[in-house]
């Protein structure tokens, strides 16, 4: 099992978030994340690349605690989780090139700090999904795209989904109804 959590539980003060969540995801599925804002599908995502202490539980993904200071964890584990995973002054190509990957993108070629939002939402989108994983993680994916870049976004999940174990939060039905095979409602 790629993705395996068995009692999880988040509490922020004297309030949970979650509790009691059990989650499993193999290879060739897709999760979705749902709920309100606040309900803490983020916190959720953040637990599972071990950038957040879980208050109860337990978790393994691609067969490792999460830890994102473990190389061979985060070898195994593409994410999105923000915006702030660029290097603002490179520019689509030498992001890509840092992945040792071609830039297919389309994107202009101007440094990140001058790209929107939508675009620099495709460059990350880019980066976790064409680089080597077998857990792929996507906090609202759709967050700043187009109607184009959606559909795109929607055909890459798919695609991706066919190699790996995905777990997307997001708020946009027509995503989730396409590429997600289970829906957890926090
Ligand atoms: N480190 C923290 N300390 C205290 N509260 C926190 C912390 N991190 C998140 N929270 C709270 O937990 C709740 C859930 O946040 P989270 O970002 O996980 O929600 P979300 O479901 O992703 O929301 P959205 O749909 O708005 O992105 C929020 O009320 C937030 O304020």
């Amino acid at each position: 099992m790629a993705i395996h959590a068995s009692g999880l539980g988040v509490r922020f003060g004297d309030r949970w978030l979650f509790r009691g969540l059990d989650l499993a995801v193999e290879a060739g599925e897709c999760l979705a994340v749902t709920g309100d804002n606040g309900s803490g599908k983020s916190t959720l995502l953040h637990c599972l690349y071990g950038v957040q202490d879980l208050t109860e539980g337990v978790v393994t993904v691609a067969g490792r605690r999460p830890d994102e200071r473990d190389r061979e964890f985060r070898r195994a584990v593409s994410v999105v989780l923000d915006d702030s995973a660029l290097f603002e002054e490179y520019t689509p190509e030498q992001h890509l090139q840092l992945l040792g990957l071609a830039d297919t993108t389309a994107l202009p070629d101007i440094p990140a700090v001058e790209m929107s939002a939508g675009q620099r939402r495709r460059l990350l989108l880019t980066g976790a999904l064409r680089r080597e994983h077998s857990v792929l993680l996507l906090d609202e994916p759709e967050r700043a795209l187009d109607a184009t870049a959606r559909a795109w976004l929607a055909d890459v999940i798919a695609e991706a989904k066919a190699s790996a174990a995905v777990v997307i939060a997001s708020h946009n039905g027509p995503l989730v109804e396409r590429v997600a095979d289970r829906v957890v409602e926090l």
